[in-house]
């Protein structure tokens, strides 16, 4: 884990172009916010372009997409690709329709995303392994390092399979994270606000390896830490003291 990666989002507080879901637009800026970056939810086609081209990275999350919005999807995409900024692709529910497989295979057709991101039900659909699914849950089991490294492989970038561990795989390497709290299984969008922390600390100066193994480990370290804290009885009572905990240092929460 790379502290100067959290510090430098920190200081730049990057302006991060989320085209996500309805069901967490306000938990994921709440989130980024404390963590230290600047959300923005548009998802126009009309101003893709434009809120691309002022932002310092893009997140696509499609869990409640419509037609309108994959356009816009696409447009801001390659508006972030021609800029050079990064794009994180959260493939929410692929494998539930073809609608939804559809629209993944023409965004991945047109963007070039430097991290795609999801659960292992997920991924696995994006690389034609057979795996069990619910809605936009990963109910599977099975080899999960395969998962992340045939994403990064066939797509020319760098997988994050989320679960109890985290498997990031680039094109060389695999590195697997083991922090987290299974409360953050019990509340909706732990995974699609990730993306968008995953997505600010692509905005830093660092390998890309260590961008994504600080989000993700600083991401459940936070988890640990606020599932600590006092009152703390179950995932009404977790989500405040989780906000509260992406804001702090990571030494703090490593001293917990
Ligand atoms: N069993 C678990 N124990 C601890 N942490 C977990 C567990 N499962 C997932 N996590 C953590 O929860 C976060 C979200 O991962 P998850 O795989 O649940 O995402 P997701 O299915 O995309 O979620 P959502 O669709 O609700 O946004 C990650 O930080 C991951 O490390
Ligand atoms: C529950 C749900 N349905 C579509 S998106 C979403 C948020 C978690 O992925």
């Amino acid at each position: 884990m790379n502290f100067d990666i959290i510090k430098e989002v920190r200081e730049n507080t990057p302006l991060i172009h989320h085209l996500t879901n309805q069901v967490v637009m306000n938990f994921t800026a709440n989130g980024l916010l404390s963590f230290g970056g600047a959300p923005i939810m548009a998802k126009a086609e009309e101003e893709a372009n434009e809120v691309a081209s002022i932002a310092n990275g893009v997140l696509i999350n499609i869990g409640t997409l419509t037609s309108q919005e994959l356009k816009a999807m696409i447009q801001a995409g390659k508006a972030a690709n021609r800029k050079g900024i990064p794009v994180v692709l959260d493939p929410v529910g692929v494998a539930a329709t073809p609608f939804r497989s559809d629209a993944v295979k023409q965004i991945l057709k047109e963007v070039h995303p430097t991290v795609i991101k999801g659960n292992a039900g997920e991924l696995a659909h994006l690389v034609e392994i057979p795996w069990k699914t619910k809605g936009v849950e990963s109910i599977g089991e099975g080899d999960v390092e395969e998962i992340a490294s045939k994403t990064a492989e066939i797509y020319q970038t760098t997988a994050i399979v989320t679960g109890e561990t985290d498997i990031i795989s680039t094109e060389k390497s695999i590195i697997h994270n083991k922090t987290g709290h299974i409360l953050l299984t019990k509340v909706t969008g732990a995974g699609c606000l990730l993306g968008s922390i995953v997505t600010a600390c692509l905005t830093t100066n660092h390998p890309i390896e260590e961008q994504t193994l600080s989000a993700v480990k600083f991401y459940g370290m936070a988890a640990e830490f606020a599932a600590s804290q006092k009152g703390v009885t179950g995932p009404g009572t977790f989500l405040p003291q989780f906000i509260d905990a992406l804001s702090l240092d990571a030494d703090v929460l490593e001293r917990r």
